[in-house]
């Protein structure tokens, strides 16, 4: 629970920290309060399931700290009545920013750089020559492909066009963009890129889009960059294609078992693993919980939700 949001939340509101209780005790902690609680506040990796649904019959709202709602169980939701809503917009800039750092860490391989002076071993070589044979990656004017021209996907677009890139995409529909080039085909577009990023939403049809054609599409050259969600991609095939060599490296905010992450990954120097915090700078955290409390009080003053999901 971010500070700032739990503070707002118990000045303004009944606050029951649901978090805070050990796991076993939950479901108990649910049934003594369950008459009272009117509204739940969630974020990305918790979700709102139907069994927490269920279990609170007088549930108006789930409000999440989250742009993704892939975890809230919308279905339920919609049959019980219960309003749903989000955080978008607030954070695209620090994800799609998070995108491009990604792409620049992983081709400039900045983290065994970091490493490599901090170990004291330049006193012994150069970094490219003595550790690296293999390759360090230019990423200006490289071709750029996106999976999902959405919000977070077309800033990712913007900046990248910035240093140069050609963008191509895919998406369900074809944006009216004269400038990116549009790809019915994620493998298509995949053989035609060298850095793929995945910004789309996860639902049914883009679970595992990337899989291992996709991956072998973009090829011993290709480098794919994840700030969508983890299941957005077949984790073992991505693990065996980056072992084998069948794809250059990654650079993941998320993976499909948070907090696991696959062990191999963590043995891999081409490969960056951030912890899935692709809007965590304090500015937009802030933004999302004033969010968060718009739409919650919206709610209960009868007023138009903000960002309504449903
Ligand atoms: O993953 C983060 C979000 O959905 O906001």
């Amino acid at each position: 629970m971010y500070s700032y949001l739990e503070q707002e939340l118990q000045s303004r509101f009944n606050l029951f920290k649901l978090w805070q209780q050990p796991p076993s005790k939950i479901p108990e902690f649910l049934k003594s309060n369950q008459r009272t609680i009117k509204a739940v506040v969630s974020n990305a990796r918790v979700g709102a399931d139907a069994q927490l649904i269920d279990s609170l019959p007088n549930l108006e709202i789930v409000a999440s700290f989250s742009v993704g709602f892939d975890k809230i169980d919308l279905k339920r939701c919609e049959e019980k009545g219960i309003r749903v809503t989000n955080t978008p917009d607030v954070l695209t800039d620090d994800v799609a920013d998070l995108g491009i750092a990604l792409i620049l860490a992983v081709l400039r391989k900045i983290c065994p750089c970091d490493g490599f002076v901090r170990s004291g071993k330049w006193k012994d070589g150069d970094f490219g020559i003595v550790t690296f044979p293999c390759f360090l990656l230019q990423f200006s004017s490289k071709p750029v492909g996106i999976v999902g021209l959405g919000r977070i996907g077309s800033a990712i677009a913007k900046r990248a066009q910035a240093f140069g890139c050609s963008i191509s995409y895919h998406s369900r529909t074809q944006k009216p963009l004269k400038h990116y080039k549009y790809y019915d085909n994620i493998v298509d577009l995949a053989k035609n890129c060298s850095i793929l990023v995945v910004a789309c939403s996860l639902t049914d049809e883009t679970r595992h889009i990337v899989n291992r054609e996709v991956i072998d599409a973009l090829g011993p050259r290709g480098i794919l960059i994840n700030v969508g969600r983890g299941a957005h991609v077949d984790e073992p095939e991505l693990v065996s294609a980056l072992l084998e060599g069948r794809l250059a490296g990654a650079g993941l905010d998320v993976y499909e078992d948070e907090p696991e992450v696959p062990d191999p990954l963590l043995r891999l120097d081409n490969v960056l693993l951030l912890p899935h915090v692709g809007s965590d700078t304090v500015e937009t955290c802030n933004s999302m919980a004033d969010l968060v409390l718009a739409n919650l009080e919206a709610h209960f003053n009868s007023r138009p939700l903000p960002t309504p999901v449903i």
